[in-house]
């Protein structure tokens, strides 16, 4: 009987994004056999030190790969929001799923929503992005770092060290935890990180049968949109990670996307859109990276981390 093996990380929420993917392979491919091999990464177990300091999102992938190539799994399952924005050589992505909710969430045991927050209350997050748009709205906040998984971060606002946080309503939900969501933070107001929402799944790219298998589950207007969202981030920055904030969405053959560069320091933000139709997401994505770059983008963007700080 053919198996598929699945390779992945040991969080709650990767374990259930795993879970969900090997459930909707056996249900679309009777008699296979899926099997799932947790394992830890270098990005799992670095806490203590920033991201930047041991080498960056690919840190949460690198473990995953390694097991691919030495065939004790035949796919990984990722949020496709910590997929670095080129894939190492000789891997595939052969389905993107269906986007669940695209947004972020503010998560607070006291207050309704960011506009409800007192002068100087102390925001956790340790995402550049999400940094910057708390920046923007409102200078007077106090943000403070927050790393960890989804359940480690809501412990420590439980325990009183933040009066907010903020974190993606996806994750919330897929662990069952959507009555923590205070607000959604949704376009215009508020814009996610690049391709928030989709999980990926990654195989060898000469692994014909397990990129077949896969197919089956990827969702076509869901890859147009992060493709655009992606594009964009690629044509920032290239590598490195920084705070890029983009949401596209397809409307019949109408393809929308909105972008946002800002500074996490000071709260200053470029922002521009760009429309077209769905069948070239990444040339749109280019040019709504060149209108924030007219705009003066670059000098927000250095060799940072984005959403990488949040990582789960
Ligand atoms: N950066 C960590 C991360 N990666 C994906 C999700 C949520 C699920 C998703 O976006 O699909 C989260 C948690 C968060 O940001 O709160």
């Amino acid at each position: 009987m053919k198996t598929l093996r699945i390779a992945t990380r040991k969080s709650p929420l990767a374990l259930w994004q795993s879970e969900h993917v090997a459930d909707r392979l056996r249900a679309l491919h009777q008699g296979l056999v899926v099997t799932l091999v947790p394992m830890s990464t270098r990005g799992d177990e670095v806490l203590d030190r920033s991201l930047a300091a041991i080498g960056g999102k690919g840190l949460f992938l690198k473990e995953l790969e390694l097991a691919m190539l030495r065939e004790e799994a035949d796919c990984a399952v990722h949020s496709l929001k910590d997929v670095p924005m080129e894939l190492e050589p000789g891997f595939a992505m052969p389905a993107i799923l269906e986007r669940a909710d695209y947004a972020d969430a503010f998560v607070s045991n006291a207050f309704d929503g960011i506009d409800a927050l007192p002068t100087g209350a102390r925001v956790g997050t340790s995402s550049l992005r999400r940094q910057a748009q708390l920046r923007a709205l409102r200078p007077d906040l106090e943000l403070r770092d927050l790393r960890g998984n989804v359940n480690t971060r809501l412990g420590r606002l439980d325990a009183g060290e933040y009066d907010a946080i903020i974190l993606a309503c996806a994750g919330l939900q897929r662990l069952g935890l959507d009555a923590r969501i205070r607000a959604r933070l949704e376009s215009p107001y508020w814009l996610p990180a690049p391709a928030q929402g989709a999980i990926a799944i990654e195989c060898r790219e000469d692994d014909l049968s397990t990129r077949e298998l896969c197919a089956a589950l990827d969702h076509a207007a869901t890859r147009t949109c992060v493709e655009a969202e992606r594009g964009m981030n690629r044509a920032l920055h290239g590598s490195c990670h920084v705070p890029v904030a983009a949401y596209a969405r397809l409307d019949g053959e109408h393809l929308r996307l909105d972008g946002q560069v800002g500074s996490a320091s000071d709260g200053r933000a470029v922002r521009a859109h760009g429309e077209g139709r769905g069948d070239a997401p990444e040339c749109l994505g280019i040019e709504v990276a060149q209108k924030l770059l007219e705009q003066g983008a670059g000098e927000f963007i250095a060799d940072s981390l984005g959403d990488v700080g949040d990582q789960d």
